[in-house]
């Protein structure tokens, strides 16, 4: 009999590795799914829920810290809201922070009772960035936890590296999530490649001796599957990592918008992680949705629903961010005569 409990793919990799790009493929690529996403954002001002291509009428947007440690709390009461939508969803996304340890998500299905009846993690998949996985490794425990709880591990950003890297970076990885399985890809594209519905974590599950059961709790038993119960530990990671978010009703001025960030982007490349924006500039009468992942940055149309206006909505995300700096020089780039 097939397990009836409601799927759920928790999607994992650090800031900028594609794991909106990838979402976006899914509900693509699975039309015939009632997908709720929930989507976390390391932030207060939310931009990712505005990225998500329509074909979800449930998302769940966490913002302004992370569901692996200070908005723990806010995810169970999501999975409470989530039980009673009944048939009206059929699997659940995931969409973590770039910085979330994992293990803290997955725990948080398997703790307590009513949601291990209810939910079972179909897969964790882990987007990893082709270009900076060797830097980030380095500097970023994070990025270790996030491919050492992965069943699904994505190697992404293929185009921006040399074919022979790929096969030291594939190395890599298998050397910190041996049991993984690992696929290439270029803008997260999945359509060759099965991610839904793999049951990749029962079966990583099956067999496997690493995962501690816990003896004072009675382990649910489905489909030959055992879902162990966790001891929530103390939660002791920290991330010095930050966020800076900033909201502008006006327009940006093109010209100065763009000179002030490639030097900005240029001088900081090595502590500024990402930065990501929903912005209308001067004498265009559409949003348009800018990205950066360290140096790197590129700016589309937005494609959703606009009620019209202007605003800019910027957010910084890295070390050592000077708020105050970062407000004047935005407020230096909106259209209009330059404040003093
Ligand atoms: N060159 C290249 N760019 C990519 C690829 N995949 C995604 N991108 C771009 O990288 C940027 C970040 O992608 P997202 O999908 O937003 O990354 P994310 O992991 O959701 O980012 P956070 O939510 O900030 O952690 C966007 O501009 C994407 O278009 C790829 O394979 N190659």
């Amino acid at each position: 009999m097939s397990d009836p409990r409601l799927p759920v793919t928790i999607i994992t990799g650090f800031l900028g590795a594609g794991k909106t790009t990838l979402l976006n493929h899914l509900i693509k690529k699975h039309p015939d799914k009632r997908f709720a996403i929930i989507e976390n954002e390391f932030g207060d001002i939310g931009i990712d829920g505005a990225l998500i291509v329509e074909g979800s009428d449930s998302i769940f947007e966490l913002s302004n810290g992370c569901i692996c440690c200070t908005l723990n709390n806010d995810l169970n009461d999501t999975l409470t809201k989530l039980m009673a939508m009944g048939e009206r969803i059929n699997h659940i996304l995931v969409e973590t922070t770039g910085i979330a340890d994992p293990l803290t998500v997955v725990q948080s299905f398997l703790t307590g009772e009513a949601v291990q009846r209810y939910f079972r993690i179909d897969s964790v998949v882990c987007l990893v960035d082709a270009e900076h996985l060797a830097d980030l490794m380095e500097s970023e425990p994070e990025v270790r936890n996030q491919l050492a709880m992965s069943d699904v591990v994505l190697l992404n950003k293929t185009d921006r590296v040399h074919a022979d890297y790929l096969a030291t970076l594939r190395k890599t990885i298998s050397q910190m999530s041996p049991m993984a399985m690992l696929h290439e890809t270029t803008f997260a594209d999945v359509s060759h490649i099965d991610i839904i519905d793999t049951n990749a974590y029962g079966g990583r599950q099956v067999g496997t001796t690493v995962l501690r059961f816990d003896a004072t709790h009675r382990p649910l038993v489905v489909s030959n599957v055992m879902a162990p119960a966790f001891e929530k530990k103390a939660h002791t990671h920290r991330h010095d990592i930050t966020s800076e978010g900033f909201e502008f009703a006006g327009s940006f001025d093109i010209q100065r918008f763009n000179a002030w960030i490639q030097g900005f982007l240029y001088f900081n490349s090595n502590t500024v992680y990402r930065v990501k924006g929903l912005v209308s500039f001067a004498g265009y009468d559409q949003l348009f949705v800018f990205h950066a992942v360290r140096g790197t940055f590129m700016l589309e149309k937005y494609e959703g629903n606009f009620p019209g206006g202007e605003i800019c909505k910027m957010v910084f995300i890295g070390k050592f961010l000077d708020r105050e700096l970062l407000q004047n020089s935005l407020e230096q780039l909106l259209d209009g005569p330059m404040p003093g």
